[in-house]
């Protein structure tokens, strides 16, 4: 990678210490990010692909390895970090309207200059004139629109999405997978995607991680050399997408032939 990364994970592994048995969830993953670069990563259920954002958003202590942002080892929530989940129902507070769920993040900023911010951000993800409705009011595709205007309101540099659109329609997903990335690239936010979707994957990202069933460890790096902006169905009837979804398909069936 020519320039410096970003985000930086070497020899992750964790493992959760139940009453009669422990699971190691990830083991040895490493990898690196560079500015603004959109990573994938997939691999098959219950593989780690959680465990492995949470270690990197400074949510859970690895048992080995390390995680760097920006040059500086990761021992909490850095601040320039932002996580969108993919229970929005959970993650919205109820009580509170999407303008003030999107403010809740710079709330020490000022009411005004806050006002303003999350006004904006509601824009971008296609909300404007929503700001006094509650998540009760709207659509789970337009509460997943709060959650990620919520995430970029601090401007943050890097933003995690742990299967941001698994909960919501085939349409409305690939909208805002669309939105998702015209967002993102518009501030030149460096995202990390978990999705157990290989095709939206290879739709959004710049490269796709592959990871193998638990514990996990990376089996392949995948570049997707796609021209954007990708249009759903041209992309997908591409002979390269198709070469893409094959190849990682095969990764994860036969991992032992991935290296
Ligand atoms: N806090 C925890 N305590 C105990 N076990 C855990 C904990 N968190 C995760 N695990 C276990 O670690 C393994 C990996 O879980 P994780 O949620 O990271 O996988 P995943 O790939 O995100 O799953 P999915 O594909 O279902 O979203 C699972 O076996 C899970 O039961």
């Amino acid at each position: 990678m020519a320039e410096t990364p970003l985000v930086r994970a070497a020899g992750l592994g964790k493992s959760f210490r139940g009453r009669r048995s422990t699971t190691q969830a990830i083991a040895d993953i490493g990898f690196e990010q560079a500015p603004g670069e959109f990573l994938g990563v997939v691999g098959p259920s219950g593989c780690g692909k959680t465990t492995l954002l949470r270690c990197l958003a400074g949510l859970e202590r690895p048992d080995t390895g390390t995680v760097e942002f920006d040059g500086r080892p990761v021992t909490g929530i850095p601040d320039a970090v932002s996580v969108v989940f993919q229970d929005y129902h959970r993650s919205l507070f109820p009580w509170l309207t999407a303008g003030e769920n999107v403010r809740f993040p710079i709330r020490d900023r000022g009411r005004a200059a806050g006002r303003e911010q999350a006004r904006e951000a509601l824009d971008r993800v296609g909300l404007a004139g929503f700001a006094d409705h509650h998540p009760f009011q709207l659509s789970g595709g337009m509460q997943q629109r709060v959650a990620i205007a919520r995430a970029i309101v601090s401007r943050p540099r890097f933003l995690l999405m742990d299967e941001p659109f698994a909960s919501v329609d085939a349409q409305t997903r690939a909208v805002l997978e669309q939105l998702t990335v015209t967002i993102t690239a518009e501030l030149g936010l460096t995202v990390l995607l978990i999705t157990h979707d290989i095709d939206e994957a290879i739709l959004m990202a710049d490269r796709v991680l592959v990871l193998s069933a638990r514990p996990s460890r990376v089996l392949r790096e995948v570049p997707i050399d796609l021209d954007r902006p990708r249009d759903e169905v041209e992309t997908r009837a591409l002979p390269l997408f198709q070469d893409y979804r094959r190849e990682i398909h095969r990764v994860i069936a036969n991992p032992g032939t991935a290296d």
